[in-house]
């Protein structure tokens, strides 16, 4: 399997160099050159598997024989064994053809570790493979960078610096990166929304004097490793209600775009999916572009759903690729338009090929706090925030027979102020991660700046030549 960036112009790789490239040296998203394809058959054989025997089943076609099985089997049993519920990804069911997708039962809470804790085991096979080392610079508005954190926590070959909002995040996500120990851990407090730390990230990858000078390697979703392993949840869900047989759909909280487009992925190698349902928050930029045609940025709103804070959706890129036809020019002057103006017009055509796999809609945060009182009462099921806004939008969106899938990206303990006001219910956190909230903090004020972000990771790095 060769891997291509969505802009046309950047070495084609393998995949462990696409592992360690995270975005492609013109700025684009590496895809996969084709996507792997799974007969009815094929999927009916999977049922049963348990959850790292699927992923084995699923992602092994992604590596193109770069890792030997035996030791990519190795690394996904090691990843899921850090989830503390034994399915993994265990479905709940919350009403009539009705489910919640459990995404959150790994080391941080939250969708992020299902993808983050292979992707730390894979980047360090590889770096030791090559006997090398790697600067891992990532942008979070929440959840990605103390996933990342976890998984990267006290590995040899990588130093990680995670860039976050200063005071846009919970209390709980901003203690699970300024709590580690680890002395490769760099939490950073950017003064800026979320949309600022993900630009300066980018920004370090298209600045290839640094980007070479401290290995710079990515662990947001523009590293295809994160899409890809995010796919297997699909296939699990999909096959607990009756794929390949049964179409379902799927409800995604999304900022993003990455869990969804891992949906769009598997629909695409062979799953039966119906549609894909985009939730948004106020932060309402891909509803808007779904019913307009026009993907035009405004300001970033405040909400109680803080991950989805986001107006700069990375992985919408990927999906535009797709659209386009796999046209990397399209591509590079869709987004030459967004650098230049805020935004660009979609053609009509692949407008309307989205439309025909996707459906989009908003959940304010009124209708996020009713929902979760909602749920709590219909249901006895306590969402948060995240999970909220897609359950508001999936209940407008649910069609006949089809099973509605809502993806739970997060446990409602990681937001309990959000959740209490809605609610009365305050979430606690899971006994074993009873110490976080009185550990001591350590993190770095910097300013939303290249250039002193650039200087301080290079003086912090092991990885600097
Ligand atoms: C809890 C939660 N839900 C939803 C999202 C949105 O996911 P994506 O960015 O993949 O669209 C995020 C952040 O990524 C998140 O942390
Ligand atoms: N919501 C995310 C934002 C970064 O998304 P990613 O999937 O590209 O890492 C977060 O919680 O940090």
């Amino acid at each position: 399997m060769q891997y291509v960036s969505t802009r046309g112009d950047a070495p084609v790789l393998g995949f462990s160099d696409a592992v360690l490239a995270g975005l492609a040296r013109d700025g684009g998203l590496y895809v996969p050159r084709e996507w792997p394809q799974f007969s009815a058959s094929d999927i009916r054989a999977m049922r049963g598997l348990a959850y790292p025997d699927l992923a084995i089943r699923v992602l092994t076609p992604f590596l193109g024989g770069e890792i030997a099985a035996p030791v990519f089997e190795k690394l996904v049993r090691e990843a899921y064994a850090t989830f503390r519920h034994e399915a993994v990804c265990p479905l709940v069911q919350t009403g009539a053809n009705a489910f919640v997708l459990e995404l959150f039962h790994g080391p941080t809470l939250a969708f992020k570790d299902v993808a983050m804790q292979l992707l730390a085991r894979l980047m360090d096979h590889v770096l030791a493979e090559r006997d090398q080392r790697a600067t891992i610079v990532g942008a979070t508005s929440g959840d990605t960078g103390g996933a990342a954190i976890d998984a990267f926590a006290g590995r040899n070959r990588t130093d990680i610096f995670i860039l976050f909002p200063h005071g846009k995040v919970s209390p709980v996500q901003q203690r699970q990166m300024t709590t580690s120990t680890a002395a490769n851990v760099h939490a950073l407090a950017l003064e800026g929304n979320f949309d600022d730390c993900q630009g300066l990230v980018k920004d370090m990858f298209n600045d290839h004097g640094f980007r070479d000078r401290v290995s710079l390697s990515g662990v947001n979703s523009i590293n295809w490793a994160r899409i890809m392993a995010q796919i297997v949840y699909y296939f699990s869900s999909a096959l607990s209600l009756g794929a390949p047989d049964r179409p379902i759909s799927f409800t995604v909280p999304t900022g993003n775009f990455g869990d969804i487009f891992a949906g769009y992925a598997a629909k695409r190698m062979g799953l039966p999916i119906e549609r894909l349902i985009i939730a948004t928050n106020d932060n309402d930029i891909l509803a808007r572009t779904l019913a307009s045609g026009e993907y035009r940025t405004k300001g970033v709103f405040a909400t109680t759903s803080p991950s989805m804070d986001i107006q700069v959706s990375s992985n919408f890129e990927r999906l535009l690729f797709e659209a386009a036809g796999r046209d990397a020019a399209t591509v590079r002057r869709y987004m030459n338009g967004l650098k230049q103006s805020g935004a660009f017009t979609i053609e009509t055509g692949q407008i309307a090929s989205i439309r025909a796999e996707f459906d989009a809609g908003r959940a304010g945060v009124d209708e996020v706090a009713a929902t979760i009182r909602s749920t709590l009462e219909a249901s006895n099921y306590l969402l948060d925030p995240h999970t909220a806004a897609a359950m508001h939008v999936a209940v407008g969106k649910a069609v006949g027979a089809i099973p509605m899938v809502v993806l739970g990206t997060a446990h409602p303990a990681k937001f309990p102020a959000a959740v209490e006001a809605a609610c009365g219910v305050s979430p606690a956190l899971p006994a074993w991660l009873g110490s976080l909230m009185s550990a001591d903090e350590k993190y770095t004020v910097l300013p939303s700046d290249l250039k002193m972000v650039e200087d301080y990771v290079t003086r912090h790095t092991r990885a600097a030549r």
